[in-house]
């Protein structure tokens, strides 16, 4: 039975993701997103399961960072899941009484119309999670008066609802990886995959980026996200995330993967998985893996003088 590390302690929105991912693992609750992926990284657990993006705000910056930065990971696995947000408190507590309120910064930002609306004049601090603030708001010398958390959250640390649903929509969506140490077979494709990389450039130079967004079109690849972040050496210097379409083992990804490898100054293979919606990418003509095959054949035909 695998062990896998989440952003813990029971009831986050990262634990029911675990949950739907590997129903029968052992978990193991962490502290912070940096804490799961290290215990992964350092073989307390055999993987992870972290937030990498929701519909609404984007990436979770700290996954995105530790991906590029730490030692290596492999996504092996990802879920979509719908989140629900609560205001909770201890029993008693009435919403105009609320001053201080506690929760993850990514439910900060996906509750603003409710908390400027419902909760005006309260203070609004980040937690290290959903669960994590549920957990603080319970205790009876807590500073916080509520948390926004999962509903389970309150149910599990004895708090109240007192306003369900609090989140500006209520089709938000967070994508969640399960990742694990390098050295595996990667997934199988299935023919509804999605690679993730990261990229540096060798140097700055105008059309950089033109030219690594130019390996994926020849070669007919659809990106579903691309970000930049910073590389920390100063303004204006950035690396690259980018998801797309496909498997590693098809031809198209693979040849546009080496194509940034010969361009870029480092290239950092983050996986090939089942997307979670099971959506097939339309491949263009001229880039199926017999047509890179073909050529593949007629090349070496011709360099061997057959024309
Ligand atoms: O804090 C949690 O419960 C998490 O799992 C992180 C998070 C927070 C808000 C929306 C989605 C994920």
């Amino acid at each position: 039975m695998p062990r896998l590390a989440y952003l813990g302690p029971e009831g986050t929105f990262t634990e029911e993701a675990l949950r739907l991912l590997d129903p029968v693992a052992e978990r193991l609750p962490c502290a912070t997103v940096s804490a799961a992926l290290a215990a992964a990284r350092g073989g307390e657990a055999d993987g992870a399961v972290v937030p990498l993006e929701n519909s609404v705000e984007g990436a979770i910056t700290t996954t995105l960072d530790e991906f590029a930065w730490g030692e290596p990971l492999l996504i092996d696995a990802e879920l979509l899941l719908p989140v629900r947000f609560s205001l909770l408190a201890r029993p008693g507590t009435e919403i105009p009484h609320i001053k201080r309120v506690y929760t993850h910064p990514a439910a900060i930002t996906q509750c603003r119309a409710f908390i400027s609306r419902e909760l005006p004049d309260a203070v609004v601090v980040a937690a290290p999670s959903t669960a994590a603030a549920a957990q603080e708001v319970s205790l009876p010398g807590s500073p916080y008066d509520a948390a926004i958390a999962a509903r389970i959250a309150g149910e599990h640390y004895g708090l109240v609802e007192l306003a369900g649903d609090v989140g500006d929509r209520t089709d938000t969506v967070t994508r969640f990886v399960k990742v694990a140490r390098p050295g595996r077979p990667l997934p199988e494709p299935t023919g509804a995959d999605r690679t993730t990389l990261v990229v540096f450039l060798a140097d700055d130079h105008p059309g950089a980026l033109l030219e690594m967004l130019t390996e994926f079109s020849v070669r007919g690849v659809n990106l579903t996200r691309i970000e930049s972040r910073p590389t920390g050496d100063g303004i204006g210097r950035y690396f690259f995330h980018f998801d797309f379409e496909g498997h590693v083992a098809d031809a198209r990804v693979g040849e546009a993967i080496a194509g940034l490898h010969r361009i870029c100054g480092e290239v950092r293979f983050l996986g090939s998985y089942p997307r979670a919606d099971g959506v097939e990418p339309r491949v263009k003509r001229g880039t199926t893996d017999e047509e890179f095959a073909e050529a593949g054949d007629w090349l070496a035909r011709i360099r061997a003088g057959q024309v």
